[in-house]
């Protein structure tokens, strides 16, 4: 009976792209351990550096993990991808099981509290490709992910829940921008992964 099926694949977006929000993946007490484990055991850094196109000199923490050889130059420096965690290639498995995509990368940001967030973007850098698919895992604090229209200014929110999954598909990278506005309620730690596929080792 297709009738009572939870619809997971509705589209937030009302044109010119795909962002499917599929709410919590995983019981709290399993995105409880994993809040934690990732917390404890990413090498966090509070970077100056362009990782996929973005200038980042913030309070905000980042990682970066991929499968082998990716690395990343910039101002005569060059980034190279951490091996993958056990736990990050469980989150990956899982990732690539619901949403039918698969992905070689992941770039980890840690958001200490509501004063950090992340400013009005998209992730159309060369490396990643045209209109590739990038999933979203989110762990901790609930917080607001919104989207805006490049054109229109149509502006759409959805709130990510401890444990919950979103991806951005289609041609949204192209039309859309988005964002995670700061907001000083939020005292607590949220950990985000996006999962990503590099096209090219960027040397
Ligand atoms: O923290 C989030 O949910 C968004 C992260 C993001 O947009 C990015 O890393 O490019
Ligand atoms: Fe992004």
């Amino acid at each position: 009976m297709e009738l009572f099926k939870q619809d997971t694949t509705t589209n937030i977006l009302p044109y010119g792209g795909e962002v499917i929000y599929y709410g919590k993946v995983l019981a709290t007490q399993k995105a409880d351990n994993y809040l934690d484990i990732l917390l404890n055991t990413i090498e966090w850094k509070n970077d100056e550096a362009v990782i996929f196109g973005r200038h980042i000199i913030t309070k905000r923490k980042v990682a970066w993990y991929a499968d082998n050889e990716y690395s990343y130059t910039y101002s005569n420096t060059t980034k190279h991808a951490l091996p993958w965690t056990k736990e990050l290639l469980q989150l990956k498995k899982l990732t690539e099981k619901l949403t039918g995509h698969q992905f070689n990368s992941c770039l980890l940001n840690l958001y200490h509290n509501g004063d950090e967030g992340m400013a009005w973007h998209s992730d159309d850098e060369k490396a990643l490709g045209k209109d590739t698919a990038i999933a979203s895992l989110s762990f901790g604090a609930e917080r607001k992910f919104a989207l805006k229209h490049r054109e229109s200014k149509h502006k759409e929110e959805v709130i990510l829940a401890h444990g919950s999954l979103l991806i951005m598909k289609g041609a949204t990278q192209s039309n859309w921008l988005h964002c995670l506005p700061k907001s000083k309620k939020i005292k607590t730690p949220r950990v985000n992964l996006t999962f990503r596929t590099m096209v090219s080792n960027m040397q």
